[in-house]
């Protein structure tokens, strides 16, 4: 052992050093103790190879311990073994055990050796106790007993880290080697089995630790327990001082190194096991993961820097909102605008202009006298009075109610059809279109003659004619123009809201849907369009074969051309319900050239909440069709029909005849639709010609304003009938107006297309002619697919400058202010004729007399024409106005629908000499 070389030491030293700090815990592994706590000790000791080892052995084995630490390790664990074992314990004794206890044994004799002891503790001990080596016998009896020494050793233990202990050792080791004596050797193993003894849980230890509490412990104890307790790597840097320079490199690399790393390591989050990621909360419902809003997060789970950020951001936020308030205090606070609801009761509808009128004298004293009552001028931002009484109720101090709706006229959240598709325009469908186009029958407006003054009212020639102004046939402009209804219900509903349209679906309590108005109307004024697929004949019949064959309402009106409207698909207006005594109308105006359908007011206002209806006055065809009427008016027919008029009125044989031929094109159809709901549209009456110009049952009630309002608006004639009257109508205007006109084809036309050209020829001045060419185009029908075509062309040089022919007659009719000549077009077509309402037709009809003299032939109803206004030409003085022979032509020429056909017309009197020549004068009748 004394003979144990340095180099093959410090390698081995090298290689214990070079890992983990284990690898220097490794090198605990010298001491006995060591092994015996860390190895796993056999469960059953048996005397080893190198126990058994004979005297012979030993040199060989001590050569194999002087070869390397390792086998000296090897060596000392043996020899350990060898002492604990059972062989010892039964007093024999091996050569091997006793020669290793000898070399460690110091050589000095006066220094006695702390890990000398008697051979007879030796045998003493227990051998390979498992407890002990495991250190689980700390919770044997004994430590119950109260073993302090052995509490002591546990405490000090405690103290003491195993570095510093592998660090004390290997400094002994080193101190050994480096001095390279036996004696030094033997001083690390002593300072080994010294450690041993510091080992907690042994026996002997515990004996060790009794005779140091009787004996003061040596000096060298007391210095190792020192290093043990901390100083070690002091000693530990001085001892490699007294390395070689190679081995001090390599043991202090690997030291620095190693603690250099460890100290990397430790200022590391990682190493100190310190998470600082953010808390993610997850929420899974239904197997899906739901993102939590991070705000929502708990601000622990934000990261520093984040959670800076926030703070700074909110301190900011809370400086900006202290500035703001500190200069929003001076400030004054903000005055408030109320907001007055202009909606309501009178929402549409213009307060009267003139407070005063129906007052009477006397009460127009007592207001004057108080001129707290007379308007002030300025816009009353109050809840208005009532509109037409309040100033009466004021005056006369009166109490009165506003109704409960003034300002909420209609409870929301009506019920709704179910099937509720909406249309705002007209569509073609199927062969509709192409149809169409093939007749531009309207396309024969001409400027009208009116002055800004006038702005287009009751006596444009447009309006007349139901035709709406545009830009190409107003002469007023758009700012002064009053007749482009369509065009102002466009503006009005553009933008939506239950007030502009104005109008609504609701339930009704007996006869399915119903529309009533959310605001007021004036009278006549255009409320809504009705609008829907327009389809042929062809298709109507397929689709109320087909599509609607279970349907118990239909929503189909005839239209024009044969065509007809089809609003399943289309605007509300379809949900109109039928009233004997209706507060509206449906009457067909010509926009831009272009047929359109549209619901008016009739000749009253309409106040909010009103049920709107008009009057279907269809014909069943069949009594089994007749349906029962629920309109609950006074004057009810009983049964959705045909006023009563139209089928009391006994007609002539020929006009019958003609008209059975003429039903054959539509009756098909009209049937079916009747058969199956008997809706206004399809089951639209065929109107007898002289149903067209008969008054209404009602005739007796209106006022000569209501009829004017009433003829200027039209009423509803079938297809077939109103053919009849065209193709008549267009018949008596050229024979009394020129009879020169040269033939009309008379047939059953289903449609008649009317186009007028004018030509002027010369300058504005009065020797410059016009040069009118008329023609009249009637369709005939007796089939759906052929048509005859009769044309009237006459091109007459007239005397008159077309200002003249066009302002004449506008100004004779401004002048008939109590008569109106109208032109309705009905879902087919519908012509009431001169000086004719639609509530008085049939008193338009001209008597015989009249007939012959005046030319102007509508077809008759002899049975009241006795009632009605007439239209008649005289030669004598008129006992009402004047009307000039171009006037009456261009009267007439309007009962066919063309004011160019009645501008022809009259230049075709004037210039051929005709009796109306001679006397211009038209006398209008009026009713007795
Ligand atoms: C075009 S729809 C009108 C809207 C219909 N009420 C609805 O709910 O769809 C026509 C049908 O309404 C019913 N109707 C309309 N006015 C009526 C009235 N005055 N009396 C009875 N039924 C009426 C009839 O059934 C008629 O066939």
């Amino acid at each position: 052992m004394a003979a144990v070389d340095a180099a093959p030491a410090m390698a081995a030293l090298d290689s214990l050093l070079c890992g983990s700090s284990f690898s220097s815990a490794d090198a605990t592994d010298v001491s006995s103790n060591s092994v015996s706590v860390s190895s796993t000790p056999p469960t059953t000791v048996s005397p080893d190879s190198m126990s058994l080892a004979s005297d012979s052995d030993l040199s060989k084995r001590e050569t194999v311990t002087a070869s390397s630490i390792e086998a000296v390790v090897t060596v000392t664990e043996t020899t350990e073994i060898e002492i604990e074992s059972p062989q010892q314990e039964s007093g024999r004794q091996s050569p091997v055990a006793g020669d290793a206890i000898v070399v460690a044994e110091p050589p000095s004799s006066t220094e006695p050796s702390p890990v000398s002891r008697p051979r007879r503790a030796r045998s003493s001990l227990p051998v390979y106790n498992l407890s002990k080596l495991a250190g689980t016998d700390v919770h044997s009896k004994r430590k119950s007993k109260g073993d302090t020494a052995q509490a002591k050793r546990r405490s000090t233990g405690s103290d003491d880290t195993a570095a510093n202990r592998d660090n004390s050792i290997v400094g002994d080791s080193i101190d050994a080697l480096a001095k390279g004596d036996a004696r030094s050797t033997t001083k690390a193993d002593a300072s080994r089995r010294e450690r041993s003894t510091t080992a907690p849980n042994t026996p002997r230890s515990a004996r060790i630790a009794k005779k140091a509490a009787v004996s003061p412990a040596p000096a060298h104890l007391t210095r190792r327990a020192t290093r043990l307790s901390g100083a070690a790597t002091e000693d530990l840097a001085t001892k490699l001082s007294a390395l070689s320079k190679r081995g001090k490199k390599a043991v202090e690399k690997e030291i620095s190194g190693l603690s250099r790393e460890l100290l990397r390591l430790r200022d590391t989050n990682e190493f100190a096991h310190i998470d600082t990621r953010p808390v993610r909360y997850t929420v899974w419902s239904n197997g899906k993961y739901i993102d939590i809003d991070p705000s929502q997060e708990t601000p622990a789970s934000e990261p520093p820097r984040k959670k800076a950020k926030v703070e700074a951001k909110k301190a900011a936020e809370e400086e900006k909102s202290v500035e703001e308030k500190q200069e929003s205090a001076p400030q004054p606070p903000k005055k408030r605008t109320k907001k007055w609801l202009e909606k309501g009761l009178y929402a549409g509808q213009d307060a009267p202009t003139d407070v005063l009128k129906g007052f009477t004298p006397q009460e127009k004293k007592k207001i004057a006298s108080n001129p707290e009552l007379m308007p002030s001028g300025k816009p009353n931002k109050a809840l208005p009075l009532p509109m037409y009484n309040g100033l009466r109720i004021l005056l006369n101090e009166r109490d009165f109610k506003l109704p409960f709706d003034v300002c909420n006229p209609l409870p929301p959240g009506q019920p709704k059809p179910t099937a509720y598709r909406t249309m705002t325009k007209n569509r073609f469908v199927g062969d509709a279109a192409s149809y169409w186009k093939k007749t531009p029958h309207f396309g024969d407006s001409s400027t009208c003659v009116c002055r800004a003054e006038d702005g287009c009212d009751e006596d444009c020639q447009n309006r007349i004619m139901l035709y709406e102004c545009d830009d190409t046939n107003c002469n007023v402009g758009k700012d002064l123009c009053k007749n482009r209804a369509f065009q102002d219900l466009q503006e009005r509903t553009k933008k939506g809201g239950r007030y502009r349209v104005g109008v609504e679906v609701y339930k009704t309590s007996d006869r399915g849907y119903g529309v009533r108005s959310n605001r007021c109307f004036e009278a006549n004024q255009i409320i809504m369009e009705y609008t829907g697929e327009i389809i042929t004949e062809a298709e109507c019949e397929r689709r109320m074969n087909e599509v609607y064959k279970d349907n118990e309402c239909y929503y189909l009106m005839s239209f024009d051309q044969n065509m007809i409207i089809d609003a399943t698909t289309g605007s509300i207006a379809r949900f109109v319900n039928h009233s004997c005594s209706p507060n509206c109308r449906m009457i067909k105006w010509i926009v831009s050239g272009q047929p359109r359908m549209a619901l008016f007011a009739g000749d009253r206002p309409i106040m909010t909440g009103e049920e709107l209806t008009y009057d279907y006055n269809f014909d069943p065809f069949s009594a089994k069709n007749v349906q029962k009427c629920l309109c609950g008016s006074p004057n009810c027919r009983g049964v959705l029909g045909p006023k009563p008029k139209e089928v009391k009125v006994p007609k002539p044989a020929k006009e019958e005849k003609k008209k059975k031929v003429v039903k054959k094109t539509s009756k098909k159809i009209s049937a079916k639709i009747s058969a199956k709901g008997l809706t206004p549209a399809k089951a639209a009456p065929k109107r007898k010609l002289q149903d067209a110009f008969e008054f209404d049952g009602d005739d007796d009630e209106d006022t000569p304003a209501t009829k004017k309002q009433k003829a200027a608006n039209g009423l509803k004639k079938t297809l077939s009938s109103a053919t009849i009257k065209v193709a008549k109508g267009a018949k008596d205007v050229a024979k009394g107006a020129s009879k020169g006109v040269t033939s009309i084809k008379k047939s059953v036309a289903s449609s008649i297309s009317v186009a007028a050209q004018k030509k002027t020829t010369g300058s504005s001045s009065s020797s410059s002619k016009a040069k009118t060419k008329a023609t009249t185009t009637t369709k005939t029908k007796t089939t759906k697919t052929t048509k005859a075509t009769a044309t009237i062309k006459r091109a007459m040089k007239s005397g008159v400058t077309p200002k003249t022919i066009a302002k004449k007659p506008a100004k004779s009719i401004a002048a008939a202010k109590t008569k109106a000549i109208a032109v309705s077009r009905s879902p087919s077509l519908t012509i009431v004729a001169a000086g004719v309402t639609p509530e008085s037709s049939s008193a338009s009809t001209p008597s015989a007399k009249e007939k012959k003299s005046a030319s102007v032939s509508t077809p008759a109803s002899a049975t009241a024409k006795r009632d009605l206004p007439k239209l008649t030409i005289s030669g004598g003085k008129t006992s009402s106005r004047k009307v000039t022979p171009s006037r009456k032509a261009l009267e007439a020429g309007l009962a066919t629908g063309s004011p160019m056909l009645a501008r022809a017309a009259a230049a075709a009197l004037t210039a051929s000499g005709s009796p109306a020549k001679a006397s211009p004068k038209i006398k209008l009748v009026g009713r007795a």
